[in-house]
């Protein structure tokens, strides 16, 4: 399996810092400490120069790791002013506060004592970190709408705003921010660094988190032997990171081995064309363009030993184009399909791109019949959301590629909990806010607010929604994205956040990623190893291709991005 960077969900993270603390081995203020000091540490180094620092301290630990940075800072020659909250702050954060009043005073946690001092070269948001229980208000609603730009100065505050474990208000298991549209909205966040810790949580990686995080840093501090223990006695390895933006350091050393292994073409000690797998990508007719083609471009470029593309029989000639690798045959009907099948070294099969629905519903229960591992994308996916009878035959090999609207007409009652509450028109913003225009909008739909107002934290999240999808149907379920998020039926799940390749959406990069994924299960990777490792392979080749990428560049790429891997 591929093993990338664990991700931890909030309440894991909580787990796993209470074993650490119950151990006796370490206290909580000591983690408090490293986490302050890994901040301050990460200022030092991109502003080398002391300067002026505002720190903004919250009500909880996410505060008592602010006056933690303070204290570094200070140290280091800053000068700070701090703001933090008269309020009983648990034992490690108080004892924190008390430490930073002895070096200095400790002013309102205010709008007003924020815009009072001076311009800072550095803003620490220590508001809220894993703790966000629900939407901001009040005061504390107002500094984070004035650091997002409510006062016209975004981009000030953009290259200056640090945010200690994520930009305050952001929900770290959805990457949404409760009591705001999902959407991008008018004065999100965003922080020029983000210093996490331990591990990166789905927030950070799903959604608006990646934009409103900035750089990711993920420190650090001294939790790895307890996060390895299987706390919980389930297993503590629920999501895998396999990338994500902007790219840091992932310990992929052994990952990079094992994954080269699994796919160089040493997989018997008498390799032959058969023993790397044999795919069938059905294609549809006339006219219905080179979808399916693309589909088998890349599961040959991946490694299958064989491939077949399979349109109707008159459409033969309309894909008889390169590469002439490729072996054709046409399928009419479901009998054709089964006679074909009765050829046991076909053992992927992809259908759904360029396909046409009709044709998909007509052919998915023969594929699904066969048992064989399967990709399911495009057309097959709404014939699937047709025919609901059929989600009963998928299993465990099937790997089902939404992208959101796709997964909306599959599973609308999931798509719809992640939409809620359903945005009116007129929801995102542009990237530099517009007081004027947020205000009319939330005038226009006070009832749109009123249920915002209601979101609670955590709150459900694409991974959520691909777990459920997963384990509700059966297979392997990819849902889509920027941050594409994969899961397993038995809870197992990926995310692949690629939100610094925008150039790969572009027309029928779904119908490559298709025909990537068919290659490897044809190579023999399980269905949910084979997704996710597609989906890393597949915006690594655009990683590498870089802007002006079409979907036809992609399978050319992917032998350099192989011999980068050391296949
Ligand atoms: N895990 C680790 O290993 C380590 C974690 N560390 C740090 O601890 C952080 C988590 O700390 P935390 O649990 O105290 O939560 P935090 O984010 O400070 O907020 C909680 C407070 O905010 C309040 N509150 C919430 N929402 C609100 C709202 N909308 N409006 C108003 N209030 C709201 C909430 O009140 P309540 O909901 O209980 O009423 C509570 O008082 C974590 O992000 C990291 O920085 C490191 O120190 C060391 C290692
Ligand atoms: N903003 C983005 N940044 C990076 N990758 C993206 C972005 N939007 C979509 N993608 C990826 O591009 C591909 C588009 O697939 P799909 O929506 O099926 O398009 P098509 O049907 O045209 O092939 C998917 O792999 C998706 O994860
Ligand atoms: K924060």
């Amino acid at each position: 399996m591929f093993h990338g960077t664990e991700i931890l969900t909030t309440a894991q993270m909580r787990a796993i810092e209470s074993a650490a603390m119950t151990s006796g081995r370490v206290t909580g203020a000591e983690l408090m400490e490293r986490a302050g000091c890994a901040v301050a540490g990460q200022i030092r180094l991109r502003w080398p120069k002391a300067g002026l620092a505002v720190v903004l301290c919250g009500p909880g630990n996410n505060g008592g790791d602010g006056y933690v940075v303070a204290r570094h800072l200070h140290r280091a020659g800053w000068q700070l002013r701090v703001l933090g909250m008269d309020n009983a702050a648990g034992a490690d954060a108080a004892r924190m506060k008390a430490e930073w009043r002895a070096l200095g005073p400790i002013l309102p946690l205010t709008e007003d004592a924020l815009r009072e001092g001076p311009d800072a070269d550095v803003y620490v948001d220590a508001i809220f970190g894993t703790g966000l229980t629900r939407a901001p208000e009040g005061e504390i609603a107002a500094i984070l709408d004035h650091l997002g730009g409510s006062g016209g100065d975004w981009a000030f505050f953009r290259e200056r705003l640090v945010a200690v474990d994520c930009p305050s208000g952001l929900c770290l298991d959805s990457g949404a921010f409760p009591g705001r549209p999902r959407e991008p909205g008018d004065f999100d966040l965003r922080a020029r660094l983000t210093v996490a810790f331990d591990s990166p949580k789905p927030g950070h990686l799903l959604e608006r988190g990646p934009e409103c995080c900035g750089e990711l840093v993920v420190a650090d501090i001294g939790l790895r032997h307890w996060r390895e223990r299987d706390i919980d006695g389930r297993g503590f390895r629920p999501a895998r990171l396999t990338g994500i933006w902007p790219p840091f350091d992932i310990p992929d050393a052994r990952s990079g081995t094992v994954l080269a292994d699994r796919l160089a073409k040493r997989s018997s000690s008498h390799p032959h064309k058969f023993s790397h797998g044999h795919a069938l990508v059905v294609a549809g007719g006339p006219g219905r363009g080179g979808a399916g083609r693309l589909s088998a471009r890349a599961a040959l470029r991946i490694g299958a030993g064989l491939v077949t593309l399979a349109p109707p029989a008159e459409a033969l000639p309309a894909h008889a184009g390169p590469p002439d690798a490729l072996m054709r045959r046409g399928i009419d009907d479901p009998a054709g399909l089964q006679d074909m099948l009765a050829d046991r070294r076909i053992n992927a099969l992809c259908i759904g791109p360029g396909c046409g629905v009709e044709r998909a519903a007509a052919l998915l229960p023969a594929i699904l019949g066969a048992g064989r591992a399967a990709v399911l994308d495009a057309d097959a996916l709404t014939a699937l959301s047709r025919d609901p009878g059929l989600m009963a035959v998928l299993h465990e090999n099937c790997v089902l590629t939404p992208h959101a609207g796709e997964f909306g007409r599959v599973f609308p009652d999931l798509a719809a909990r992640l939409d809620h509450p359903p945005a009116p028109a007129g929801t995102g913003a542009a990237h530099a806010p517009d007081p004027a225009r947020m205000a009319r909008f939330l005038a226009e739909h006070a009832a749109y607010r009123e249920e915002l107002a209601k979101m609670r934290g955590p709150l459900y999240s694409r991974l959520d929604a691909a777990r459920d999808a997963a384990a509700r149907s059966g297979a392997v379920v990819l849902l889509k994205g920027p941050d594409t998020v994969i899961a397993a039926p038995d809870g197992r799940a990926c995310i692949h956040s690629a939100f610094d390749v925008p150039w790969l959406a572009t027309a029928g990069a779904g119908d490559v990623l298709a025909g990537i994924i068919a290659g490897l299960l044809a190579r023999g990777l399980p269905g949910l190893e084979a997704a996710a490792t597609g989906a890393r392979l597949h915006a690594e080749a655009a990683r590498r291709f870089g802007p002006g990428l079409i979907a036809d560049d992609l399978p050319e790429a992917l032998p350099a991005v192989l011999r980068g891997m050391g296949v």
